[in-house]
């Protein structure tokens, strides 16, 4: 039931004022490019597509945003939205009326297209969940040590295909990792290999260099180590170079089962770029609320 112009009649300039207000976050730190883009992704995967991360905790409730796999969340994501919601909000007549799942949806598209990937039509009419709390996070977020059934397994539980889940892993073309994600894979893979052998070995050298043990929490590092800040196909290049940062990356290439489609789209940049809207347009289906299922916040981190 979501569709394009969703908005047309009650606030139809939406669309430029939420990328206006992208823009202007997007000068001030590239860093909101990737936030956005994860914050949807685990805004999609738990209760659907409603703006239930974005939802603060309070002393009676431990909201999704305060579980352990959505701490390493960027600051710079939830105020992409805060700041976009306000710029909606001073125009009259959009005031409270776009919600803020909407808001993400839209900031998602916009922080896409300004780091360089596909500009694609969004479709909105989403409303705000109407709960958030950290135990629903459980099992619902992939793991980086995950294998291709883990994978398969979680993205068809919300309808997604191998396909679509290869190309929404593509989103780490962008974006940083903590150390602690992936030093299993170069320090203590297995008793007798301390090194994931699926890894480029000076690739693994590199990340031992900026990832030593006992590394400082905070340090985080590029996950596409070629184009860090570009919004590309250089990802499917880098798991054929054995320079995919996780296992759940990495595995993309070593599975014969979802191998082609890496293939296949490291070296033919349209064809990720379709198959990236049409994931990331399935993704945005996932679990929306209608009806009394939900309502149009004021305050994005705020129940009403
Ligand atoms: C396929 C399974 C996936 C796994 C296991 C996974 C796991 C992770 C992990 C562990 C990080 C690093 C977090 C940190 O240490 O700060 C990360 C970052 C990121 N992920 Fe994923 N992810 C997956 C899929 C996705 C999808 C589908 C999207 C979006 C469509 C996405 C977008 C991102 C982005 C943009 C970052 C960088 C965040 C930043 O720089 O702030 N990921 N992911
Ligand atoms: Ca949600
Ligand atoms: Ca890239």
């Amino acid at each position: 039931q979501l569709r394009r112009n969703y908005y047309a009649n009650v606030c139809p300039n939406v669309e430029s004022i939420v990328r206006n207000a992208v823009n202007q976050k997007f000068q001030q730190t590239f860093v909101t490019v990737p936030a956005t883009l994860r914050l949807f992704f685990h805004d999609c995967f738990v209760q659907g597509c409603d703006a239930s991360v974005i939802i603060q905790s309070t002393p009676n409730n431990k909201a999704e945003k305060d579980h352990p796999d959505n701490l390493s969340l960027a600051g710079d994501g939830f105020d992409t939205v805060i700041k976009a919601k306000a710029a909606v909000d001073a125009i009259p007549s959009c005031r409270n009326k776009v919600s803020c799942a909407d808001i993400l949806a839209m900031a998602t598209r916009d922080v896409i297209a300004l780091a360089g990937g596909p500009s694609y039509a969004v479709e909105l009419g989403r409303l705000d969940g109407l709960s958030s709390t950290a135990t629903s996070v459980n099992g619902k977020l992939p793991q980086p040590t995950f294998n291709l059934n883990q994978l398969n397994a979680l993205f068809a539980s919300h309808g997604l295909t191998q396909a679509d889940m290869v190309a929404l892993s593509g989103a780490h073309t962008l974006g940083f990792s903590h150390c602690s994600k992936f030093s299993n894979r170069i320090y203590n893979f297995s008793p007798s290999r301390p090194v994931d052998p699926t890894l480029n070995p000076s690739y693994a050298t590199q990340l031992q260099g900026m990832c030593p043990r006992n590394v400082d929490p905070r340090i985080a590092i590029n996950m596409d180590p070629t184009t860090p800040r570009t919004f590309d196909n250089v990802y499917y290049k880098n798991l054929q170079s054995g320079k995919g940062l996780f296992t759940s990356d990495q595995v993309l290439f070593t599975d014969p089962r979802s191998r082609p489609v890496v293939n296949a789209w490291a070296s033919d940049s349209n064809a990720f770029n379709r198959a990236f809207i049409t994931a990331i347009t399935k993704l945005g289906r996932v679990g929306v609320k209608t009806g009394r299922n939900g309502n149009i916040r004021r305050d994005c981190a705020v129940f009403n």
